[in-house]
């Protein structure tokens, strides 16, 4: 995909996140991306990310789960207000809740790809759907809650 992710427009600030951050170098520095209504992304575990030998560590998956739902939720956001994507004011989430079902056993040495449904967009809070899936397979499924961002958290 030759297209800026919702990441990328994230301010520089707020690019330290582990999971989606650009500007954190030991990160998983996810991306995603509108495909029609829905928002999509992919990642290639690392040997690192082994759960039992073959399978992926089921907290890699919740925290792409976690940062997919967050871009979303900004990108979501924008899109119902009618503004171009980075724009300002930022509109910027944070994760309330995220809930993860793990469904199957997830393959090492498969891309994962994540596929998320804006099920809820308010001026607050975005609810937004996941699956991660490997070939075929739904391995897991998720809920994030995306609130907007409290001012206590911005530097
Ligand atoms: C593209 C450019 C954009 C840039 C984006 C950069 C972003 C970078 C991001 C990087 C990625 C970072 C990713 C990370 O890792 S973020 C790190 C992990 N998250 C946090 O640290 C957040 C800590 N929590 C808080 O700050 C507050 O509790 C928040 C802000 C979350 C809520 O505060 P508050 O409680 O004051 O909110 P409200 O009372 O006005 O409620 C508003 C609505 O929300 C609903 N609710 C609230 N809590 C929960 C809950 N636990 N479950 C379910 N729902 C909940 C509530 O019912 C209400 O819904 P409704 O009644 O309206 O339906």
């Amino acid at each position: 995909m030759s297209e800026k992710a919702f990441q990328d427009y994230y301010p520089a600030d707020l690019s330290h996140c582990y999971g989606c951050g650009n500007n954190n170098a030991h990160g998983h520095q996810i991306k995603s991306f509108w495909d029609g209504e829905e928002t999509v992304a992919e990642f290639n575990p690392l040997p690192e990310h082994t759960a039992i030998p073959g399978f992926v560590y089921g907290g890699l998956i919740a925290s792409l789960i976690d940062c997919h739902g967050t871009g979303s939720a900004s990108a979501a956001a924008y899109k119902a207000a009618g503004r171009e994507l980075g724009s300002e004011p930022a509109l910027r989430f944070v994760t309330a809740n995220l809930n993860v079902d793990f469904l199957a056993p997830t393959p090492m040495g498969q891309t994962l790809k994540l596929r998320g449904t804006i099920t809820e967009c308010k001026e607050k809070k975005v609810v937004v759907d996941i699956t991660v899936s490997a070939g075929e397979t739904v391995c897991a499924k998720g809920r994030v809650i995306a609130v907007k961002m409290p001012a206590s958290m911005a530097s």
